[in-house]
């Protein structure tokens, strides 16, 4: 049924290490990501969106490791699997990977293969993940690149990465990640590096995918026209933290956070005409490795208070599904 959640995230804490320092990337973040929705997770640059969605298939870089918390996917067909316990290479990780859950991201080289024909490493993977013959499988990668609206597939499935252009290529990573009908599906800035109508077209698909196959899809986008478009629920980070949470209803008509509503303020929205007023959020992120003490977007608040420069606010719930981490989020929705 559509709504049940898939992905579940407590307390996650996704660390990176070097020269001794430790910057805490992702700070005890937690949400649901539900079958048959769209989360879009928004946030500046750096605030650990995509280590967020890298951790739940622990695709993280090297310096980085999962600290705490625990990612459970829950199967119809395996039952509850706490990912976040699997080691990052295993063969149960692996196994995950590319056939329940799949990722896409903002360069498709990080899941291209330049070596490697395009057709032949869709085929393979879903020769990894399923049990059909390789012509069934072969068919299959045909049919998904015509899906995509890739120009003369029978000629493109046997050509290589770089003989496609940017957008074939987003294409076909695409059609990669689908191919094995995955059940989440992590799309990370999908279609930054393309034109408005290739991404409108991307976005139809992945509005396809949710609802003829129940896909839950976490959705990774700066663009706020995208999120009010496709998003059914959103969570806004700051800092590693989910700060504002709830349905895209709750969220973007009353943002209770002044973090969501300065990021509300600071974005052209597509489609609200040449009046509206854009006003970049004032300050700088701090500085990972000398964070305040309190609340992380005090320095920039202006709403900040004494109790605010003391300890991070807890999560209080305003109406429904809808939270966020702020001690005043009561005038800042009366503002
Ligand atoms: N490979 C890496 N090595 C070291 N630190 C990293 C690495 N990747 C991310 N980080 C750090 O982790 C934090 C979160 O980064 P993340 O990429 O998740 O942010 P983001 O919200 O996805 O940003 P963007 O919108 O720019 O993609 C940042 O402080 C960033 O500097």
């Amino acid at each position: 049924m559509s709504g049940e959640n898939v992905i579940t995230v407590k307390n996650l804490k996704t660390y990176f290490y070097s020269n001794n320092r430790c910057n805490k990337a992702v700070n005890g973040v937690s949400f649901d990501i539900r079958k048959g929705r769209t989360l879009c997770v928004v946030g500046e640059s750096g605030c650990g969106k995509s280590v967020t969605a890298s951790s739940i298939i622990q695709l993280l870089p090297k310096l980085s490791r999962i600290e705490e918390g625990e990612i459970t996917y829950h199967s119809e067909e395996k039952g509850d699997i706490v990912l976040s316990k699997l080691k990052r290479n295993s063969k149960e990780m692996r196994s995950f990977r590319g056939s329940d859950i799949a990722m896409i991201f903002q360069d498709p080289l990080t899941a291209l293969n330049p070596v490697y024909k395009v057709g032949w490493q869709i085929t393979e993977n879903i020769l990894q993940h399923e049990d059909v013959t390789k012509q069934e499988a072969r068919k299959r990668a045909l049919d998904l690149l015509k899906q995509m609206g890739i120009p003369e597939p029978e000629k493109r499935i046997d050509q290589y990465p770089h003989e496609y252009s940017g957008g074939m290529r987003q294409r076909a990573m695409i059609a990669m990640a689908m191919s094995c009908n995955p059940k989440v599906l992590l799309a990370d800035e999908p279609t930054t590096a393309l034109d408005v109508t290739i991404q409108a077209q991307i976005f139809e698909l992945m509005e396809k995918l949710k609802t003829e196959y129940d896909t839950a899809i976490l959705l990774i986008t700066h663009d706020m026209g995208v999120v009010s478009e496709l998003a059914d629920d959103v969570i806004v980070m700051y800092m590693g933290n989910v700060i504002e949470s709830g349905t895209a209803r709750e969220v973007l008509k009353k943002p209770a956070h002044p973090y969501t509503q300065a990021l509300l303020a600071s974005i052209p929205i597509l489609g609200r005409g040449k009046d509206q007023q854009i006003e970049p959020i004032r300050g700088m992120t701090p500085d990972p490795y000398n964070r305040p003490p309190g609340c992380q977007f005090e320095p920039r608040c202006d709403f900040a208070c004494d109790k605010c420069r003391e300890a991070m606010p807890d999560e209080d719930i305003i109406e429904g599904t809808h939270m966020a981490r702020c001690y005043r989020w009561k005038e800042v929705l009366n503002k």
